[in-house]
């Protein structure tokens, strides 16, 4: 099913009222992954339930194969649904919960059950269909709420943050069932997320929100390599962000200077991802330690750069205080124009 998305505005809230959603278009192809990514307050879960049909937008318009649903209320959308904080009803075992949009739907007892039953097996639980769901786990209860959404054989499966309540162990391993399940019922699926990795790793493309617009929409090796903002740069952790100027190509930063080649010049941030930079006794010892931890395999330092601090690691201990000298590598560096942020250079 292809899903397009087209000029979705919609203002929420009163006294002022706020806009939450702002002209946002994309499209996801027929059984394409998809992620919606940003930071908290993007609007990524307004733009989940719009798809919906939980919420009604004030423009633009939705569109499953290219036909208009936006007059279609939700339960007539053929969407499955997972919610954050999952949903499931306290009152039903997790078989009742499971069939529960077959009967919606005016399935028989019999079939929905046996339908509840499959689905159950596909989520690895199997004989868990006669439980009380408050008997299960987190992760035991999100494949249920998983099951569930996929009970009316929906078209589309949109997930908010299916993941966020689980520790990392079970994370991974529901990453992966997700991704068999979206592959096993030919799905599009769209996901909610706020975690840069989750997305890259499980996305065929990813659409990054920020304040209610599209920042930028991508493979995950654009949003990584080439990211739009500094916001999309920073987004994948691990990074420094750092204020400055450009002037003639170079960005600066007390002892810090970059290239920003093609970056419009004055007021800069650079972000400088840990895996691009390294303290190295060959290069001019520039820059001042202002403490140094241990990390496992390598150690941490933090550089005071009057007042800012730039992270980058190093083979050795260094003491506080010491001169070190930096090497950069241009392809976790990238220098942004103050406004816009679409001037990346490097
Ligand atoms: N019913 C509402 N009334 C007023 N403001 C709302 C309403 N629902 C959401 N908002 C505001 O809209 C903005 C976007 O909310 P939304 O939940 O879509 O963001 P999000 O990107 O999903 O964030 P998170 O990752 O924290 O869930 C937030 O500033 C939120 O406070």
């Amino acid at each position: 099913m292809k899903l397009s998305v087209s000029g979705i505005t919609i203002d929420l809230g009163t006294k002022p009222a706020k806009r939450v959603l702002d002209d946002v278009s994309f499209e996801a192809y027929d059984r394409e992954f998809l992620s919606l990514l940003g930071a908290s307050g993007a609007g990524k879960s307004t733009l989940l339930k719009i798809i919906a049909g939980i919420l009604v937008q004030d423009g633009g318009s939705i569109a499953f194969d290219g036909r208009a649903v936006d007059g279609v209320a939700a339960h007539k959308r053929n969407v499955g649904y997972v919610f954050q904080d999952m949903r499931l009803f306290p009152n039903m075992t997790v078989e009742e919960n499971v069939a529960f949009p077959c009967k919606m739907r005016g399935m028989r007892k019999d079939a929905r059950f046996e339908r509840a039953r499959e689905l159950l097996a596909h989520v690895q639980l199997d004989g868990f269909g006669k439980r009380e769901v408050s008997s299960l786990s987190g992760g035991q209860q999100q494949r249920v709420a998983l099951a569930r959404a996929l009970a009316a054989t929906p078209q589309v499966l949109l997930l908010d943050e299916p993941f966020s309540g689980l520790d990392e162990h079970l994370r991974d391993e529901m990453r992966s069932l997700v991704l068999k399940l979206h592959r096993e019922f030919g799905m599009t699926t769209i996901m909610v997320t706020h975690d840069a990795i989750e997305a890259i790793e499980m996305s065929d493309r990813i659409v990054y929100l920020s304040g209610g617009r599209v920042e930028q929409f991508g493979l995950p090796d654009e949003l990584f390599e080439r990211s739009a903002t500094s916001e999309i740069a920073a987004c994948f952790g691990d990074c420094s962000t750092i204020k400055g100027v450009v002037e003639d190509g170079v960005f600066s930063a007390g002892p810090l200077s970059l290239s920003a080649k093609g970056v419009a010049p004055g007021s800069a941030t650079a972000v400088i991802r840990q895996s691009a930079a390294a303290v190295d006794a060959g290069m001019p010892p520039l820059f001042p330690v202002r403490c140094c931890v241990y990390r496992g395999s390598t150690y941490l330092v933090r550089i005071d750069l009057e007042g800012q601090s730039l992270s980058v690691p190093s083979p050795s201990p260094v003491a506080d205080g010491a001169l070190v000298g930096v090497a950069f590598d241009g392809s976790g560096v990238f220098v942004y124009a103050e406004e816009g942020g679409d001037d990346a250079g490097r």
